[in-house]
């Protein structure tokens, strides 16, 4: 018997649930490319959530806002925009610079296979309004002009055929196609949005292009969606839901309903008892940004401990990249991802298809956390913030033994009251958090 049809009613799609891959899968890759990858240019500022809102917009280091970066008319952005380009140089002059002409998505779909990336989340259109898909609602996209080939669907075919699943990033409630004036606030941002019928039928109908011609694992919506379709939304969400039965929405479409709860850096709270997903960049941008060289990203053992405490903690580390107009991804970019590999590939048993255990995740004074998963029976300890040589640490309550993921560590473990007490003999800094398992 085919599963139950939705129907477009709030009721309906409320009894969708958290399909196991999206559990299981804890480590996706964000994909920020488009126009602005030309310019490729923000003041590096703050992390989101870091800064006063009245300064973010005009210091904003979100690369891919470059559109308003210039139309705000002062600031970094505009001043950069100015010297290298001349005020006379509009944003659609970078279009025929955008050529892709070093783009090979199976070398793409490679680099996130052996980076354990389960999924793929790509942006489609964002708040410049390109859009990087065959849109018959639109000439202004990247068949048409530019690349002057479908991104999406090439990608969408090379992830595919990794074995990797492919998720789709619309901006649902910002076009500057539709609505282009100076985002200076939030009141701007959620204000001057989707002020018309005419955007919401657009978005509407893209989004059931996405839906229809790719049928993305991942409807990954942001900012929010226009108020006047809200009413069609449970009609969307049926549509979405009877064609990929086992795919998921964020908490971006007005948060009506949602599959997963979203976190941008320090924006947006998590809580266990919801399935989260928390994305940012590896610098303070997502679009690519020359000025973000190797200092200015996150280093890798920030990294791992990012994925660590994400995952320990109900959620997903939705990690993106920037790549270069031409198709490549920055080196220091890749290098990341090579790392975290090959650091999953040694303790991914304790992270993919792990649940959270109902131990707390533990931050102790000298800067050391432990970290716990579980999968059936089995117990994960990750210990972070280790110094090199000896390190002693208590698992307390626990009465089973704990040994290595990483064969190269050498520990000894020693019941100490009512749990085991573990000390490692042999920890380097390469090793960044270690994973440890009570199955014998
Ligand atoms: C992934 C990034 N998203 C940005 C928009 N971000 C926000 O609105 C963050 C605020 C936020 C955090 N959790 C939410 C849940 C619902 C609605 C907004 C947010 C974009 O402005 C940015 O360019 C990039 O695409």
């Amino acid at each position: 018997m085919a599963d139950k049809r939705y129907t477009g009613s709030w009721e309906s799609i409320q009894k969708h649930e958290v399909p196991k891959w999206y559990d299981d899968a804890k480590f996706g890759i964000f994909i920020h490319w488009g126009i602005y990858s030309v310019p490729a240019y923000a003041p590096h500022t703050w992390e989101l959530g870091d800064a006063q809102v009245t300064d973010w917009f005009c210091n904003n280091p979100y690369a891919e806002w470059y559109y308003n970066s210039v139309n705000v008319g002062r600031g970094p952005g505009y001043e950069h925009h100015v010297e290298k380009y001349g005020a006379d140089f509009k944003y659609e002059d970078f279009i025929p610079m955008w050529k892709a002409e070093n783009w090979n998505p199976d070398e793409w779909a490679r680099i996130f296979k052996k980076a354990g990336a389960q999924y793929v989340v790509l942006t489609t259109k964002h708040h410049d309004g390109f859009c990087l898909f065959p849109s018959k609602y639109t000439d202004f996209n990247s068949v048409k002009m530019g690349p002057e080939r479908d991104i999406t669907g090439e990608l969408t075919d090379a992830v595919r055929s990794a074995g990797i699943r492919m998720g789709l990033y619309y901006s649902g409630l910002i076009d500057w196609q539709f609505a282009n004036d100076p985002i200076f606030d939030d009141d701007d941002l959620f204000g001057t949005a989707s002020p018309t019928y005419a955007y919401a039928d657009f978005s509407y109908n893209q989004m059931k292009e996405l839906i229809d011609k790719y049928e993305p694992s991942v409807l990954w919506n942001d900012i929010g969606w226009p108020k006047q379709s809200e009413e069609a939304m449970p009609y969307l969400f049926a549509h979405y839901y009877n064609k990929v039965r086992d795919g998921v929405v964020n908490d971006r479409f007005n948060g009506k309903h949602y599959d997963f709860l979203t976190k941008e850096y320090q924006v947006g709270e998590m809580d266990r008892s919801q399935k989260w997903e928390m994305c940012r960049g590896m610098g303070l941008s997502f679009g690519y940004n020359e000025i973000e060289g190797d200092d200015q990203l996150i280093t890798v053992p920030k990294l791992v401990n990012l994925l660590v405490s994400t995952v320990a903690n109900n959620g997903n580390l939705l990690l993106n990249i920037g790549p270069k107009a031409d198709g490549t991804i920055p080196a220091e970019q890749v290098r990341r991802l090579e790392i975290l590999g090959e650091w999953l590939s040694v303790n991914g048993v304790g992270i993919f298809g792990t649940h959270p255990s109902d131990r707390e995740s533990e931050i102790r004074e000298d800067g050391m956390e432990l970290h716990y998963t579980r999968k059936d029976h089995v117990l994960y300890v990750f210990a972070d913030g280790l110094k090199d040589g000896v390190n002693e640490f208590l698992i307390s309550d626990f009465h089973g033994n704990l040994r290595p993921l990483d064969e190269r560590l050498q520990i000894e473990t020693i019941p100490a009251g009512d749990g085991l007490l573990v000390r490692t003999k042999n920890y380097q800094a390469g090793m960044y958090a270690i994973g440890l398992t009570s199955e014998g």
